[in-house]
């Protein structure tokens, strides 16, 4: 095993020297290129062999999560300790999809009760309001549901309910999120007040969007039903049960967490209660299956084997040794077209940090940019600089072998062409000699030829990883996101950094709270800096 000191010097020099530099012929040269770059659980397959390494990578990346104990630090996690340091927290959210029901304890007492009482609550309410037996105020069925978070109270349950819409037979769900009033305005336009029930989704239930949005959907309820309709129209998703109560929720009405459930984990609890709605207590039971299998599997797999250990290992290559600064997510499946977004708040607001668990800054980078959009609309727009522009960004595929839609094979063969060939461009590229003979085969001129050839090379070498499972069911969903939270994990590990605060987000709502007066007022602006003092007076200058 490498030295401690050593481990990422090593892979840097590594990197420079022995890494496969021309991937063509690391295919060529190795017919098992592929088997020995790829792992699979059940019918989830990770491919990462488009990725420049080789077996001597995957060693010293293997002695690298030795060295950096990430077996046991996952053990910890696991096992309940207070692994979120700078707030004293256990971090388990793999406790709500626990389907072992084997006891799971977290300052010496077993969570596993609060959380199927949750879970059972959850599921009575929702089966109620699905089947129609709970009622309005004015005992109609509900037909639409308005889930009011933002952050992890929001983006995980509209992505979910968006990629399980083949499975969504429950109430219409719509989610409001931003501060700007465009967004409940449209979204009360769309909806009858009278068969709405709104989910006010907070785990502190302090968040300024979200308990502004809620006070003006209660307002709009009042308005249209009178104020003895709110406890028919309203539940409440929290850890802080007294604020709650205070916004005038009735008790059965309150679904609860815990502080050692992340905001950005939380969708597997009480926060998933719209993604219950819309596809029922049994299915969201098997999204939870799907997440408790790829725990299994993270827990027990050999790391060459290991789904989420591999996939955290050559994240981390390519941000802490290759030095890319940003990772593409790109799903070529529509209805993952939120997942972009959903993890971008999991691995930047996990990751992106610079100052390491013993409080010193970190030597190196840590967690990359993460973006993306789905496929094949991304080819249209921003393919054009993954495959020719100057910086090299690792690209994520993730596709289904099969798709939900019957009758229109076509479509889906399109989409697995195209989301395979865009992976095979990015490793193969083009080189000047094919551009140029592509040209003059066409009959060009060789002058002609020689001054358009260079626009048409394609680098090649430029990494990709691709996940395909068999279906987009709510089990495989499940599967997929444990996945990407535990490899955000095992890159925290390899960083050093704690994953589960955010502290980062603090400062710019310090700052709103204190600037909210002087928008309103426009009173203060001598202290502020000249640039802020003149924007604040500028919005002014419009407003009557
Ligand atoms: O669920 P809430 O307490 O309303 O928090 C909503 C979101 O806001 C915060 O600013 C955090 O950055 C997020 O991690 C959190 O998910």
């Amino acid at each position: 095993m490498t030295s401690k000191s050593n481990a990422l010097a090593t892979l840097k020099s590594h990197f420079e020297s022995d890494a496969p530099k021309d991937m063509r012929a690391a295919f060529s040269n190795d017919p098992k290129r592929f088997e020995k770059n790829s792992a699979r659980f059940d019918d989830l397959l990770f491919d990462w062999s488009k990725c420049a390494v080789n077996d001597q990578t995957l060693n010293l990346l293997e002695d690298l999560a030795l060295e950096k104990d990430v077996a046991a630090k996952r053990d910890a996690m696991f096992s309940g300790e207070h692994i979120n340091t700078t707030e004293d927290r256990a971090v388990l959210h793999t406790a709500l999809r626990n389907r072992t029901n084997l006891p799971v304890t977290e300052d010496g007492e077993d969570v596993m009760h609060g959380v199927n009482a949750v879970l059972d609550q959850m599921g009575s309410f929702c089966e109620g309001v699905r089947s129609g037996e709970i009622k309005t105020a004015n005992g109609k069925n509900f037909t639409d549901i308005v889930n009011i978070g933002i952050g992890g109270s929001d983006l995980g349950p509209a992505m979910a309910v968006l990629a399980l819409a083949p499975y969504h037979d429950g109430p219409r769900c719509h989610f409001v999120s931003n501060i700007d009033g465009a967004h409940i305005a449209d979204t009360l336009k769309n909806v009858q007040l009278e068969t709405t029930l709104f989910i006010v989704a907070s785990k502190t239930f302090t968040t300024i969007e979200t308990m502004t949005n809620a006070q003006t959907a209660r307002q709009a309820v009042v308005d249209a039903l009178g104020e003895e309709a709110v406890p028919s129209h309203f539940c409440a998703v929290s850890t802080a049960l007294d604020k709650v109560a205070e916004f005038g929720i009735e008790a059965d009405r309150i679904f609860g967490f815990w502080d050692w459930v992340g905001g950005r984990y939380s969708l597997w609890g009480a926060i998933g209660l719209p993604i219950m709605m819309a596809i029922g207590a049994k299915r969201f039971g098997k999204f939870l299956d799907g997440a408790h299998a790829m725990d299994k599997h993270f827990k027990e797999a050999p790391t060459r084997d290991n789904l989420p250990m591999m996939l955290g290992l050559i994240g981390y290559y390519h941000r802490a040794v290759c030095d890319y600064s940003t990772r593409a997510v790109i799903p070529y499946d529509q209805r993952l077209s939120r997942l972009p977004a959903y993890l971008q708040q999991l691995d930047m607001e996990s990751n992106g940090k610079s100052t390491t668990l013993d409080s010193q800054s970190t030597s190196g980078p840590s967690g990359p940019i993460v973006w993306g959009e789905p496929g094949t609309n991304g080819q249209h727009a921003f393919f054009q600089l993954l495959h020719q522009g100057t910086d090299i960004i690792p690209v994520e595929f993730i596709v289904a072998a099969t798709a939900h839609e019957k009758g229109m094979d076509v479509h889906h063969e399109l989409l697995l062409a195209n989301c395979f060939a865009q992976s095979e461009a990015l490793m193969k590229g083009r080189s000047l000699e094919e551009a140029h003979k592509q040209l003059t085969d066409k009959g060009m001129g060789k002058a002609e030829a020689d001054r358009l050839a260079p626009h048409k090379v394609f680098s090649g070498n430029r990494p990709s990883i691709t996940l395909v499972y068999e279906k987009l069911t709510p089990f495989a969903l499940g599967r997929l996101i444990a996945l990407y939270e535990h490899r955000v994990f095992v890159e925290a590990q390899l960083y050093g950094i704690n994953a589960f605060d955010q502290w980062g987000v603090e400062l710019g709502k310090e700052l709103a709270t204190a600037l909210l007066p002087v928008v309103q007022t426009g009173e203060g602006t001598g202290k502020l800096d000249s640039s802020t003092a003149a924007l604040v007076n500028y919005i002014r200058s419009y407003s009557g």
